[in-house]
């Protein structure tokens, strides 16, 4: 399959810093039936004509209500992102909260702040299947940012 096949997705992973995150937000999705209960990156797929980041920041307006900066991308082992299934791809970048209180508006009925220093805190939830190597990406590159001192 063609990348111009794949579907786009584009998440965000909101932390509480860019220089020195300890707190991440993570969502529940509420649907379809198959995803319904599990936690993922807020987010969502990108529309024709629509730049990836464009997308990200329309989707965390819709979703969550807040604007963001965005950070660095969290790269993924293929040119688009992370696979997430045959058909679909996701990009993810780091991201800062700088208007609106989140609400899970949209798509979620739950938020969590959790604490990056506990990473059982995160690994423990029931993520989409797919999205476990991201969390694990991001984990990785806390520790070796920690480890740098
Ligand atoms: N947002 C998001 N979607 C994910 C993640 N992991 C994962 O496999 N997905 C999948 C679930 C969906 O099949 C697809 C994203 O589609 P979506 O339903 O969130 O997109 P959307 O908000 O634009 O939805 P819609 O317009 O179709 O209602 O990617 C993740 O961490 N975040």
């Amino acid at each position: 399959m063609t990348n111009s096949q794949r579907k786009q997705i584009v998440g965000a992973a909101i932390m509480d810093s860019l220089q020195s995150p300890s707190r991440m937000l993570v969502a529940r999705r509420t649907a379809p039936e198959q995803f319904a209960g599990q936690w993922e990156f807020p987010g969502g797929k990108v529309e024709p004509g629509e730049d990836d980041v464009e997308a990200l920041r329309r989707e965390l307006r819709e979703e969550l209500g807040v604007d963001v900066q965005i950070g660095a991308e969290l790269g993924g082992p293929d040119e688009n992102g992370w696979p997430l299934n045959g058909t679909a791809v996701m990009r993810v970048w780091r991201a800062v909260i700088t208007a609106g209180v989140p609400a899970a508006l949209q798509d979620h009925d739950e938020l969590r702040w959790v604490d990056l220093t506990d990473p059982e805190e995160l690994t423990s939830l029931p993520w989409i299947p797919a999205d476990r190597p991201i969390v694990d990406a991001l984990l990785e590159t806390l520790v070796s940012v920690d480890e740098l001192g």
